[in-house]
């Protein structure tokens, strides 16, 4: 079986799925491709009653979806119908916002007749997406493009099968064209068939640089347009000015929420050399408030990790960083209870030579850097092969914002703890991938940005330097 859910709270094995077969995949994508025939045809705003009739659905079951999702990879029950509130939200947004983002532009030019690029659908969509927000990261693509109108086949996480399958049930309890989003759980192999398929247009992945350079590698082979949003080890900045009441408030949960598994979790704290040792005790002292237990429990404050294999990964890196000289200021004991909880930790001292100081650790294991000066702070936060997002503090917000701008990454909060929302570009630069989701420059990911010049007859006047043929004569 190759899709399976196994509660990480009691180890026990829920339901398993076999991968799809060939005539689900191709009745997928013929009934995809025949929706993108109709959809070329109509004009975006007709989706949007649709969309917000999803949205609707979401919150009506909100229980029932946050509960399933907490089944499947263990995320606090609050944190969970946080996630679908989300969701509701970004479909909302591009519900009441995307036919006008998608209008035509008008261009001004010197070429005869009037120019304007129009919006079209590309035309199929696959996604690719990760069990750590087992909807938001669908809702992500799929609400921004049904508006376009390029219809979207799922390939989720093999872990989250579930949450796979209550999406997909949403959007087919709408009104919305039942081909709009088609779940089908493929192997690798299949994936690589389906990129290959002439009726896919675009591929949008969320997920490790490891899956995001096959998929990548298959989609560049045949040249398929994609988006990539892979990991980070964000660092969160804190100038000697800042205010460390502020700071320590944040600072914690900016590391554990979602039991540290965020692409934009703040992995390595960046601390000027006259905050540090206050800094460090405050993380420890809310680093051990964790409350270990059943995640569907609202007394339950640390949920456990996504799954067995999770965990292990990570103790192996938390090991492996103690071996090489980082120092252990905090946690790494284990959590008596049979789920798969990691105990938030704190490691200090990690010098480059150390693959802690490079490595993606996701989970509840913050690193703590003391730095002399700004420069030091900034030259440590670039000193990074991923370039995801990142926090900066500062007592300064214009000083905060101009270290923002040094910092190489696709996104920076100063003085506040990282958000998601739908009118807020998301995405990375360096090995943290390229595109965007969200906001405009989302919804034009998989867009044909068709040219268009009309005049009423030639005029060969103003072609002067153009790409033309020499006259003959
Ligand atoms: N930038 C973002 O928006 C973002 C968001 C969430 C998670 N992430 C990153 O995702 C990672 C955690 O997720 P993960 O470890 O499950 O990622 P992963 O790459 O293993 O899996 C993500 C998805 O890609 C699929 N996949 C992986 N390899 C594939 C292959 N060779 N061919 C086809 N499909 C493949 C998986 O089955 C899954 O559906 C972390 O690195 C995290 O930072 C990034
Ligand atoms: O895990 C990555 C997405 C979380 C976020 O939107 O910040």
């Amino acid at each position: 079986m190759a899709y399976k859910t196994v509660n990480p709270y009691t180890n026990e094995v829920v339901k398993e799925y076999p991968y799809a077969t060939q005539e689900q995949i191709e009745s997928a994508l013929s009934n995809a491709n025949d929706l993108y025939n109709k959809w070329k045809l109509e004009v975006p705003q007709s989706r949007a009653k649709q969309l917000h009739e999803i949205a609707d659905l979401m919150r009506q079951n909100s229980d029932d979806l946050a509960k399933t999702m907490v089944t499947d990879m263990g995320k606090l029950l609050r944190e969970a119908k946080g996630e679908v509130e989300l969701c509701a939200m970004i479909a909302d947004y591009f519900a009441d916002h995307g036919a006008e983002l998608l209008k035509t532009k008008k261009l001004e030019t010197i070429a005869t007749g009037d120019a304007q690029v129009k919006k079209h659908p590309l035309g199929t969509l696959l996604m690719v997406e990760p069990w750590n927000f087992p909807y938001y990261q669908i809702m992500r693509v799929f609400a921004p493009n049904f508006m376009v109108g390029n219809p979207m086949l799922l390939k989720h996480a093999a872990i989250t099968p579930g949450s796979a399958l209550a999406f997909e049930k949403i959007v087919k309890d709408s009104s919305a064209p039942d081909a709009s989003l088609t779940n089908l759980f493929l192997n690798y192999d299949q994936v690589s068939d389906v990129i290959a398929d002439p009726r896919i247009q675009g591929v949008a992945l969320t997920g490790s640089e490891r899956g995001g350079r096959s998929v990548a590698k298959a989609a560049g082979f045949n040249l398929k347009k994609n988006t990539m949003e892979l990991g980070g080890t964000d660092s969160f900045i804190v100038l000697d000015d800042a205010d460390i009441d502020e700071v320590t408030k944040i600072a914690w949960r900016a590391r554990l929420y979602n039991a540290g598994q965020v692409c934009t979790s703040s992995k390595r704290f960046i601390v000027a050399d006259n905050l540090y040792d206050q800094f460090v005790a405050k993380l420890k002292e809310n680093f051990a408030k964790g409350k270990p237990g059943d995640p569907m429990d609202n007394q339950t404050t640390l949920a456990p990790m996504n799954s067995e294999k999770a965990k292990d990964k990570l103790q192996s890196q938390v090991d492996e960083a103690i071996e090489k000289g980082a120092t252990l200021a905090y946690g790494n004991e284990p959590v008596d209870l049979s789920g798969q909880f990691f105990q938030p930790t704190i490691l200090t001292d990690i010098k480059p030579d150390n693959p802690a100081y490079s490595e993606e650790m996701f989970g509840p294991v913050a690193q703590v850097y003391k730095v002399s000066s700004e420069q030091e702070a900034i030259d440590l936060a670039n000193d990074s092969d991923l370039g995801l997002g990142g926090i900066v503090f500062s007592g300064d917000p214009k000083r905060g914002e101009k270290v923002a701008s040094k910092i190489e990454t696709g996104m920076v909060f100063v003085n506040n703890f990282m958000v998601s929302l739908p009118e807020l570009p998301f995405g990375g630069v360096k090995n943290s991938g390229y595109g965007r989701e969200m906001s405009d420059l989302g919804l034009n990911a998989f867009v044909n940005e068709q040219l268009i010049v009309t005049a009423t007859k030639p005029n060969m006047d103003n072609l002067a330097g153009g790409l033309v043929a020499t006259d003959p004569e």
